[in-house]
């Protein structure tokens, strides 16, 4: 059904490129609501979310400009159509979108001029999230109809060189902009890895092409075995720099009690720290990917939320809590990953909370505690903990985290990566 336009004895319709845009009656807003009913003189009819009013009924002052002046498609929050066919007050030029300072052939983004010839973009308009996302810092309402979109575009010029696929203009599939953008400040991004986006499932590839991951297939990369030392430790002072703008980030946290209780009467335990069981069958930390426009640190609390339902008005994680950052320059990955120490009440309870988490049964499979104890045989104990297979840079980041909290010595730690089951 072609959208067209509800005002009487009005023709418009949504043709592409014809530079009419089209909004809905402010339903949200009674007062306004009523302005609208009277100036389109149908107060006498229940107002509904398919009534649409072409902007050639409003005048140029009613829409919104951009801070360099430019119109944009998003009406000011006072806007009542005034324009008429029958309308003898219309004492200003109607809002004919049709000029070439907003729509098509150009950019859409205020004060972009594009170069004539680059390539141009239609708005994701069959992705709700996504489109949010580009809308949100292209500085463009969503409040329309997601077809609207489909007389917008935006230009190359706004995305980073790893939105598109390898020497080609062809963007990749979750490609947001995110560069030379007036409502957009933050870091350059490659690709929106927000798992719910990806909504349809089968469409959904590998790299290499493979459609058999669901939603997993934008990242199943990430998981795959690492090379030995695919990651190598970036300074912290190093970890917001330019060089890894472009990268796709993640954050983990090693959550953690002292705990000094004897097991078995005998094993000091020291500490008792809490890893997981993966969906993929891999130990690594509670954590996840970083979302378009997210920190770090905003991440890894969300995450914690999603995969153990940690309570983050009582635990968070904080900029200070940061440990060691990994990069794989393979996989175009950034690893960081953070502290959070609790008491050993607090931990159980995080514990039990943990199966009633979001994510359980899913991504994660259960929570396990790491014995940091060797047993009477020299190797059963950390050592064959040490032996089992880790995520990413998990089992560095396990070394690591031991090492700078002092709760095992180098030397300890060294007996336990030595230990081996020929010995005993
Ligand atoms: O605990 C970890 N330590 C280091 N790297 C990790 C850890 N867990 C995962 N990863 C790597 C490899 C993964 O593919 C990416 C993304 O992390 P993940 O937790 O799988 O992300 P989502 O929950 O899917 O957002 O990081």
């Amino acid at each position: 059904m072609v959208l067209s336009c509800s005002v009487q004895k009005c023709e418009n319709k949504l043709i592409k490129g014809n530079g009419i845009i089209f909004h809905r009656l402010p339903l949200h807003d009674k007062e306004l609501l009523k302005k609208w009913l009277k100036a389109l003189k149908i107060d006498n009819c229940t107002p509904t979310k398919h009534y649409n009013v072409c902007s050639e009924h409003f005048i140029e002052d009613d829409y919104k400009r951009s801070p360099t002046g430019v119109k944009l498609a998003d009406l000011l929050c006072s806007a009542v159509p005034s324009i008429f066919s029958d309308s003898s007050n219309a004492k200003q030029k109607p809002c004919s979108l049709t000029n070439k300072e907003c729509y098509e052939p150009v950019c859409f983004v205020p004060s972009c001029k594009t170069p004539k010839g680059l390539p141009l973009y239609n708005f994701p308009f069959g992705d709700k999230r996504l489109l949010d996302i580009w809308a949100e810092r292209t500085g463009l309402s969503t409040m329309y109809d997601t077809e609207l979109y489909l007389t917008i575009t935006i230009c190359k010029n706004h995305f980073h060189e790893n939105c598109f696929h390898d020497n080609s203009i062809q963007l990749k599939p979750y490609a947001i902009p995110s560069v030379n953008l007036i409502d957009y400040s933050g870091p350059p991004d490659s690709c929106c890895l927000i798992k719910s986006l990806h909504s349809d499932e089968n469409s959904v590839m590998t790299s290499t092409g493979d459609r058999t991951w669901g939603w997993l297939g934008s990242t199943e990369e990430f998981g795959r075995p690492p090379e030995p030392n695919e990651f190598i430790v970036i300074p912290k002072s190093e970890i917001h720099c330019e060089k890894y703008a472009g990268s796709n980030h993640a954050a983990h946290c090693f959550i953690y009690a002292e705990n000094n209780e004897r097991v078995f009467d005998i094993y000091n335990p020291r500490a008792s720290i809490l890893m997981q069981l993966r969906y993929d069958g891999y130990f690594g930390f509670p954590g996840g990917l970083i979302d378009a426009g997210e920190d770090f640190v905003s991440a890894v609390n969300r995450e914690m939320v999603e995969e153990i339902n940690l309570n983050t008005t009582i635990h968070s994680v904080n900029h200070d809590d940061h440990i060691i950052s990994h990069w794989s320059e393979k996989k175009n990955l950034v690893l960081h990953f953070y502290k959070l120490k609790v008491n050993m009440t607090d931990l159980i309870e995080i514990e039990r909370q943990a199966s009633l988490a979001r994510d359980y049964g899913t991504e994660v499979l259960g929570t396990i505690r790491v014995p940091l104890y060797t047993l009477g045989d020299h190797y059963r104990g950390f050592p064959v903990f040490l032996n089992h297979n880790f995520i990413g840079c998990s089992r560095d980041q396990l070394i690591a985290a031991l090492t700078s909290l002092n709760i095992l010595t180098p030397e300890e730690i060294q007996l336990a990566l030595n230990a081996n089951s020929r010995n005993i």
